[in-house]
């Protein structure tokens, strides 16, 4: 196969990948997420990209699997659970993203839960608005918002925040406090955040939608008008010359789809819709970086299997794979 066809805007060229696994399961209450990694790379991910996609794939080799290290004494703070241990993975995540991104590799995680998109997107931002001085946009495609502040969040689950603290609404004004150390540089505004297939927003975070006027694409939307021009309208929003970062929930799709998952939630995207997604964000030649996240291959094992081909699936689509 030749070469990707797509000539990207914001990287170096469109072969260099850094890749980064993380098995994180921290920022919420089920086991087994943290294996997801594993699992992708197991199922021949690396090796297509490298070898059907031509990626040069900058990667340590190692998972990264932090269930172990986690602090043991980390009470809640502020209604969130296991605040240190988010706070210290993050932080670390975002340094390593923001390495890869620097040197303008697209970058690609393998997460983990949601929660780990605080330091995806926080090492992007900072290293795209140093490498073109352009303020990043996130397209996060998700049944979920996972918009709640601390004060709002009904569970304290941290997977349930990480966009509240990439925009600021969750802010931690202490620098010595947990998440601190996230600064403006890290930041994305959110009039740069594309919201597709909501179907299980809070009532909390409808409100912030509202409020900070979010645009967002529920599945009602995708009924309504069909993915595809949901897409361009969502492309439109962001505009063509706006460095994006994918950050995608497998349990975006459907669970008939993807049902090895922590907060599965019906009525979601096909195989083909979500692929769509991933597609036409390629398309734009201004993907930056994905994040593929909460597969937990230890839920419905007898999906698992097919989880995990989802989650490739998408995978190759937003690398460009799919394209004639
Ligand atoms: N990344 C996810 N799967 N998030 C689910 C969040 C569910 C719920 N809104 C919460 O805050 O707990
Ligand atoms: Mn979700
Ligand atoms: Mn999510």
């Amino acid at each position: 196969m030749d070469a990707p066809t797509i000539r990207p805007k914001f990287l170096k060229n469109g072969h260099e990948l850094g890749l980064v696994a993380v098995g994180f399961s921290g920022g919420q209450c089920k086991p087994g997420v943290d294996a997801a990694p594993m699992a992708l790379i197991e199922s021949g991910l690396v090796s297509q990209l490298k070898a059907d996609l031509e990626y040069d794939i900058h990667f340590d080799d190692q998972v990264h699997v932090y269930t172990e290290q986690m602090p043991k004494d980390d009470p809640d703070y502020r209604g969130m659970k296991k605040p240190r241990a988010v706070c210290a993975v993050t932080k670390q995540l975002s340094n390593q993203v923001y390495e890869h991104a620097k040197q303008g590799r697209f970058v690609l995680t393998l997460g983990g839960d949601h929660s780990i998109a605080i330091g995806t997107i926080s090492g992007t931002a900072k290293a795209v608005r140093e490498r073109t001085g352009r303020d990043m946009a996130v397209i996060w495609v998700d049944a979920h918002a996972d918009i709640n502040t601390p004060e709002v969040s009904g569970s304290g689950n941290i997977h349930g925040m990480p966009v509240a603290f990439l925009t600021g609404l969750a802010s931690e004004p202490e620098p010595t406090k947990p998440f601190g150390w996230i600064s403006d540089e890290h930041k994305i505004s959110v009039k740069k955040l594309v919201y597709i297939g909501l179907r299980d927003v809070d009532r909390a975070e409808k409100k912030i939608l509202r409020e900070q006027g979010i645009k967002a694409f529920s599945m009602h939307d995708i009924d309504r008008h069909g993915i595809g021009r949901v897409m361009d309208m969502a492309l439109g929003w962001i505009g063509s010359d706006t460095p994006i970062h994918l950050s995608f929930d497998i349990d975006a799709l459907d669970p008939m789809w993807a049902p090895s998952t922590g907060t599965a939630v019906r009525g979601g995207l096909t195989l083909r819709e979500g692929d769509f997604i991933a597609e036409c964000v390629h398309e734009t030649g201004s993907l930056v970086a994905l994040d593929l996240v909460e597969v937990n291959p230890s839920l419905e094992e007898q999906g698992a299997a097919e989880t995990v081909r989802a989650g490739v699936s998408i995978v190759r689509c937003a690398l460009g794979d799919t394209l004639l």
